[in-house]
């Protein structure tokens, strides 16, 4: 028989909304106006209080699991200020529903253990065994904005994603909701009719359910939309251009008869967007030779948006490779769209690219 993942799904989507809660309060109260990731900013507040609330969970509940994770303690053994200021977030900050919070188990000791505990996140990957892989802020411009962010985790298991969990504070909880771009728009002071946490596990489908504080409410499937006629189709981008070739998109675009301007967003939301069918394809090109994607960028969309009935490829036709270490070294860029129109979106990349 194989594993249900039942109970690595209901621990991970009660850690990441236990730790949506820390960075939504950082949010309000320190982090609107804020515009740069300095050394005490709200975002580095933010990543690592849900770093190590999220680590805590996974270490409490499946302590011989690797994890590779973004951030490291490194800045906050040499900053007792910042250390404390951390300390007292992740100390007070609890699921409402206490079943719930006892689930999630364990807990942080003290300050040192907390620093222990972000560095839990330093595996290497691979290929072999269970691997956790999270982003305790994707999109950090995003959450400065108040715009789209993701506390996003997944577990792989021999280098496959196995589950997928992304808290996407800001996106409209209904799925049916229109796509929106995050730059110009104003979410910073609704909270109102917000937040939800996509998940998938393998072979069984992906749903969505409202981002909560206590217990998990119930969860909907979603499945992306069927593209049958290009000019209608949506796609999704980086809001940075220097996180995917936009001008190049554009040319894809077009090239694909898609006749509305891009939507773009920063972080995950990207890949719970599409999932949910609030937008068809979601295109990141490389900007760089060098710069390698890495794994917690990608794996928690990658299942949902496959589970979700598309497609998921870099720019040369590849499954993304989750299983070569920290980074994503054999791939090239990313093509979600849904499978019935994947080969056609593929095609044109790889002639507006000239790798074909
Ligand atoms: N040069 C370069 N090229 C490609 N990708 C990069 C690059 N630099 C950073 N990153 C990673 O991009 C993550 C944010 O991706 P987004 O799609 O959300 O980008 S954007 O903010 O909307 O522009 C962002 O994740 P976070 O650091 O978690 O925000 C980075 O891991
Ligand atoms: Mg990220
Ligand atoms: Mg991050
Ligand atoms: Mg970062």
């Amino acid at each position: 028989m194989t594993t249900l993942y039942t109970r690595e799904l209901e621990i991970a989507q009660l850690a990441v909304q236990r730790a949506a809660i820390l960075t939504k309060r950082v949010f309000h109260e320190k982090a609107k106006g804020t515009v740069s990731k300095d050394d005490k900013s709200p975002v580095t507040i933010g990543d690592f209080g849900a770093q190590a609330l999220i680590i805590a969970a996974l270490r409490a509940n499946f302590p011989h699991d690797a994890i590779v994770a973004e951030e490291e303690a490194a800045q906050l053994r040499e900053d007792a200020g910042l250390r404390e200021l951390i300390w007292g977030l992740v100390q007070e900050t609890r699921l409402e529903d206490v079943g719930a919070e006892g689930l999630l188990g364990g807990g942080v000791k003290d300050v040192e253990d907390m620093l222990e505990v972000i560095d839990l996140g330093r595996s290497e990957g691979g290929r072999r065994g269970r691997v956790w892989t999270l982003d305790p802020i994707d999109g950090t411009k995003g959450f400065l904005r108040g715009g789209q962010y993701a506390l996003a985790l997944a577990l792989l298991e021999d280098g496959d994603v196995k589950v997928g969990v992304l808290g996407c504070p800001n996106l409209p909880v209904d799925d049916a909701a229109p796509l929106a771009a995050d730059i110009g728009s104003d979410h910073q002071t609704d909270d109102e009719g917000r937040g939800v946490i996509f998940s998938a596990v393998v072979g069984q489908g992906a749903t969505s359910r409202p981002l909560g504080t206590g217990a998990l409410t119930e969860g909907k499937k979603i499945s992306m939309k069927t593209v049958t006629d290009m000019a209608s189709a949506s796609f999704c981008e980086s809001v940075e251009a220097g996180h995917s070739n936009q001008s190049e998109s554009a040319q894809i675009a077009q090239r694909l008869g898609i006749t509305k301007p891009s939507v773009r967003m920063d972080s995950q939301a990207k890949y719970g967007s599409i999932a949910r069918g609030a937008g068809d394809i979601y295109l990141r090109l490389p900007t760089s030779k060098t710069y390698q994607e890495k794994i917690w960028d990608h794996a928690g969309g990658d299942l949902i948006v496959r589970e979700a009935g598309g497609q998921v490829t870099d720019t040369k036709g590849q499954r993304l490779d989750f299983g070569v270490g920290r980074t994503l070294a054999s791939n090239s860029g990313v093509i979600a769209a849904p499978a019935g129109v994947h080969g056609q979106v593929l095609e044109v990349v790889q002639q507006v690219l000239g790798l074909k």
